[in-house]
């Protein structure tokens, strides 16, 4: 070619970005009764009266953050995670002047900038979630440009579908639905002592008598214990209930606790980590420490499909399984591409939950959902992420930068 005849794509002309309440990418942000907010075990938890709901202690004070990018020839990416109004300051206040007028193409750069232009304030949590959001709307705009789905441009599908297990409060219904396994939260912490202990394993053990035993139940711990429980619960859950893994136990800056966690659990018993890990670095420290058996970054938290393609490739290159948390079409079109990939999670985000909805309703239109627990890889073959923002919701621009 050349030497400058090449012209590339439309550059990307404007940066908006908007705040919406009520379930969605915030999936925590959900009404009264909602499984997902029924004596869940946190960190919280010591203190009784952030116990019954995570609401009380503000699990869902900030809101979906919607990233869109509009390109010099009208053709607008977006994409939506968790950030609200303080997202919506970083986006248009600070990461907009690394987007205007440039190629969407040039997502490594882009990238780059955003992250080292703020590492001082930044790293982890809100702004690495503001960057994931910009990242994936960029993906999103290239694909809709190139009138490709963004699982082509990852490299294409390596299967036909996609398996997935549910996370809710009823495994016993997702099994009736086709789901390979079911994760249930864990409802009772240290500080609930002995009586809780006892009620975790009662649940676990019903459900384990409704599934049958070749059924995957997981618990999902939140962040929610220490060592010494972790470890007791890892042992009797494991000889009495069969469980499948014990996920997010500790906190996620813990790196040792995960470490020792993982030489305590019982062998066959897999420890899972990492949906509220960020960055390439952070995985690093879970796969170098062998902190556990499979990460869970969230595409939408972790820093973007940009960032997603060297966190699994550690990954792969360790033979650590990547099986990303939750985050829809975000996350079904990259684990579409990856073989240590081999199957995915599916939030139930139905109150009780004895239904599938999609999992970022109702702000996406055309999300995809599991039926009989797949998803075919066809389903992904729009343009982009292949879904459209749901412009009937709220939308309110805080800090518009033009
Ligand atoms: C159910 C969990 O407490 C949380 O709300 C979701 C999660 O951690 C997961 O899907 O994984
Ligand atoms: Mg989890």
């Amino acid at each position: 070619m050349t030497e400058g005849k090449f012209v590339g794509l439309p550059k990307i002309k404007y940066v908006r970005a908007y705040t919406v309440r009520g379930g969605g990418a915030d999936y925590h942000d959900q009404g009264a009764g909602h499984w997902i907010d029924d004596h869940i075990a946190t960190p919280m938890a010591k203190y009784p009266e952030y116990r019954q709901s995570r609401q009380s202690f503000g699990i869902n004070v900030l809101g979906t953050l919607v990233v869109e990018l509009e390109a010099e020839d009208g053709t607008i990416g977006f994409a939506v995670t968790t950030g609200g109004e303080p997202a919506c300051f970083i986006v248009e206040k600070h990461l907009s002047r690394f987007l205007i007028g440039r190629d969407p193409s040039d997502y490594e750069t882009i990238w780059d900038q955003m992250y080292f232009s703020t590492q001082y304030y930044g790293r982890k949590g809100l702004v690495v979630n503001a960057i994931s959001g910009v990242d994936l709307a960029i993906w999103d705009l290239l694909g809709k440009l190139r009138q490709e789905p963004v699982y082509h441009l990852l490299g294409g599908a390596v299967r036909d579908e996609m398996q997935f297990y549910a996370t809710g409060a009823r495994p016993d219904l997702a099994k009736e639905m086709g789901f390979i396994g079911g994760k249930l939260p864990l409802h009772h912490g240290p500080a609930e002592g002995e009586e809780g202990m006892e009620k975790n394993i009662a649940l676990l053990a019903d459900m384990r008598a409704k599934c049958g035993d070749d059924f995957w139940l997981m618990y999902d711990c939140w962040m929610a214990l220490d060592i010494d429980y972790a470890t007791r619960l890892a042992h009797r859950a494991w000889n009495e209930c069969g469980l499948k893994w014990i996920e997010e136990a500790l906190s996620p800056d813990d790196y040792w606790g995960y470490a020792q966690l993982k030489k305590n659990a019982p062998d066959g018993l897999l420890v899972t980590t990492g949906e509220h890990e960020s960055t390439r670095w952070g995985f690093r420290m879970l796969l170098e420490m062998e902190c556990c058996d499979i990460i869970q970054p969230d595409v939408g938290w972790c820093g973007g499909v940009t960032e997603l393609i060297k966190i699994a490739d550690d990954a792969d290159r360790k033979g650590v399984l990547m099986v990303p948390h939750g985050s829809s079409v975000y996350s079904y079109h990259f684990v579409v591409t990856r073989h240590n990939s081999p199957f995915a999670e599916f939030l139930m985000m139905h109150p009780g939950p004895t239904e599938v909805v999609p999992m970022f309703a109702p702000q996406l239109l055309g999300e995809p959902v599991p039926v009989n627990g797949k998803i075919r890889a066809s389903a992904l073959d729009k343009p982009g992420f292949g879904v459209e923002l749901n412009r009937d919701i709220a939308l309110h621009r805080p800090y518009p930068n033009d």
